[in-house]
């Protein structure tokens, strides 16, 4: 018997977002003896059970069949024959929770038994620490109670949005796939220092720390980004000289451009789950 009002809750798939979604869940109040993870990996249940505390030896089906709450945390690929074994075990009023890239609501409604709810999310991995930044949409069956419970289960994850479905696959290229371009970015700048003759390990200091500085002063001041650089840039100074080169090199192209390039394989992906 669940104490939680968020009864028992599974999660399918004890990977990277499978992990960072236990953490936040048991932050956000799910009691750990209503929390069942289900991993084929045994090395990799045993370690979320000691990380964690939760039950991670059941298979999809029998944690499926258990839980108020399904989240599923597979890779796009290992979602169809998951949907069908678990569909005819799921609870009546269960609802799946998935945050599959690119992988449309109506795949998983075709996929479940008439009438399923379900919410697709595109989280990221600082929800780790609880500095993460998802999006949510409802499907058909999804009601605003069952978005309600999606959001406060997620809620230390850190920000949480609703948006139409349609624009998931922009949020996939903007802040799901965004910690990586921001690593990209800190391992370049760090590299930077190393070309300049700083110490490898004193160069990565100053690089995180400045990316986490002025991620700090964009949150705080609530100014737009372009004040704050333009407060960096002393006339005839240093930064206007190096922002120039960023210009020059299509620093700004290139995101944009690799941000389109993400939101289409997003696209793809779905293609590929009616394929
Ligand atoms: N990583 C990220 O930053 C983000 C990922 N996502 C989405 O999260 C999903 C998972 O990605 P991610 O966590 O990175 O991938 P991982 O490979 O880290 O996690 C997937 C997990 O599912 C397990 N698994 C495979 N088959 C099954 C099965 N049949 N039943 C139960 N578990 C199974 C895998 O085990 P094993 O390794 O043993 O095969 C693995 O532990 C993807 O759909 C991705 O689009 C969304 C937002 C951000
Ligand atoms: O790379 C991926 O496909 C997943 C989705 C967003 C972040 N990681």
């Amino acid at each position: 018997m669940s104490t939680s009002r968020f009864g028992q809750v599974a999660v399918l798939g004890g990977g990277v977002m499978g992990e960072a979604l236990v953490g936040a869940m048991l932050r956000a109040g799910v009691e750990v003896d209503d929390l069942s993870v289900s991993e084929p990996s045994a090395h990799r249940a045993n370690e979320l059970s000691e990380r964690y505390g939760v039950r991670a030896a059941d298979g999809n089906a029998k944690v499926a069949s258990r839980a108020d709450v399904v989240v599923v945390a597979l890779k796009p690929g290992d979602l169809a024959g998951v949907l069908t074994e678990i569909g005819p075990r799921l609870r009546e009023g269960a609802v799946v929770v998935s945050v599959a890239a690119g992988v449309p609501l109506s795949f998983y409604e075709r996929h479940l038994p008439e009438g399923t709810a379900v919410v697709r999310v595109m989280p990221n991995t600082p929800a780790l620490v609880g500095r993460g930044a998802s999006a949510l949409s409802g499907g058909s069956h999804a009601s605003a109670e069952h978005l309600e419970t999606v959001r406060a289960l997620l809620a230390e994850t850190g920000l949480v949005l609703t948006v139409p479905e349609k624009h998931l696959d922009a949020v996939t290229a903007v802040s799901g796939s965004g910690p990586a371009y921001v690593f990209y970015l800190v391992d370049a700048l760090a590299e930077a220092g190393v070309l300049l003759g700083l110490p490898r390990a004193q160069a990565l200091e100053l690089a995180t720390a400045t990316f986490g500085g002025a991620v700090a002063l964009l949150e705080d001041g609530g100014e737009h980004p372009v004040v704050l650089r333009e407060r960096v840039s002393s006339p005839g100074g240093t930064t206007v000289a190096a922002l120039r080169q960023l210009d020059a090199h299509g620093v700004r192209a290139g995101v944009l451009a690799a941000a389109e390039a993400a939101r289409d394989r997003s696209r793809e992906l779905a293609a590929e789950m009616d394929g």
